[in-house]
């Protein structure tokens, strides 16, 4: 029998999508990209759900981005398949009609901070580490980081956190805006029911009314930066320092790019 790469639940109308790579700090692996799709879709037409939380699971981490070890077996063409698929995900997760909360604990790295910017909220608990590591790596975010983290917290900080690969705790991730509630270690999930249970007891008509309000400036706004990034992010496939991050991350050691310009 295949793992099942997320597990679904429901308590009351709350959905919970919990990732389930433990093995992996929850990293992006294809078979866990392929049921969060799936997941996903179906929930686009869930009448009844007042909000969706994504957990960690069982893991320690939320989510450690995309899975490196799988990325070294893959050919380019399967790299594009496979960052499409992630991008459609995210774009979908951002457009869920029912409010998203993402419930960080350990790490929210790469496209594990991609995904609990494409959710509604962001609740981390104090000592975890959220960033877009992904330049440390000699690609860039290409699940749509690059313009969602704009969103909350300006282009200034949006340039600092991608362009220097910096990991966050709770605290000052809070400080400038990335996340919206912090909380002490083990506590993510429930005080992200908390928030869920809150919204609750307003009306589910209004709520998700007023999201798709809200969001009609990013909906129009970040199409066209989103294009730029996939365009951009192509551009790292071919490149040796790509090749470089990944064998890097095998090896346990700090990549050492040659930085130039060309292949
Ligand atoms: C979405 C796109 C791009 C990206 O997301 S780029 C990737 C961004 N992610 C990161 O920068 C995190 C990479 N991981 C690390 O730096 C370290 O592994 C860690 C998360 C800091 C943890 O290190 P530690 O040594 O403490 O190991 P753990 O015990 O926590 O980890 C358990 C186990 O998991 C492996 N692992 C962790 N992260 C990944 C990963 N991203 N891919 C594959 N495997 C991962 C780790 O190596 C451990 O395995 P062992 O066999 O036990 O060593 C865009 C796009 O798609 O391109």
């Amino acid at each position: 029998m295949s793992e099942k790469g997320v597990m679904f639940e429901t308590q009351q109308t709350i959905g919970f999508i919990h990732l389930n790579n433990p093995k992996r700090a929850n990293a992006l692996s294809k078979f866990l990209v392929k049921d969060l799709a799936r997941i996903v879709k179906e929930l686009k037409h869930n009448e009844k759900l007042t909000a969706v939380i994504f957990t960690g699971g069982d893991s320690k981490a939320f989510c450690a981005g995309a899975d490196l070890k799988e990325r070294q077996t893959m050919n380019e063409d399967e790299i594009v398949e496979y960052v499409r698929l992630l991008r459609n995900t995210f774009d979908e997760i951002a457009a869920l009609p029912m409010p998203t909360i993402a419930a960080i604990k350990g790490l929210a790295l790469g496209g594990g901070c991609e995904l609990a910017l494409a959710c509604d909220f962001r609740v981390m608990e104090e000592d975890a580490l959220i960033g877009l590591t992904e330049v440390s790596w000699g690609i860039i975010p290409g699940a749509g980081g690059t313009q969602r983290i704009q969103c909350l917290v300006g282009i200034g900080m949006a340039k600092k956190l991608i362009l220097t690969a910096e990991k966050l705790t709770g605290k000052k991730a809070y400080d400038i805006g990335l996340v919206e509630e912090i909380c002490q270690k083990g506590q993510a999930e429930k005080k992200a029911l908390q928030l869920a249970e809150q919204m609750a007891e307003n009306s589910m008509h209004s709520i998700r009314l007023a999201k798709q309000a809200i969001d009609y400036l990013n909906r129009v706004q970040l199409k066209q930066g989103f294009e730029e990034e996939w365009n951009c992010y192509q551009q790292t496939i071919q490149h040796s320092d790509r090749l470089e991050g990944l064998a890097a991350f095998q090896e346990k050691r700090k990549p050492n790019f040659l930085n130039h310009l060309k292949i």
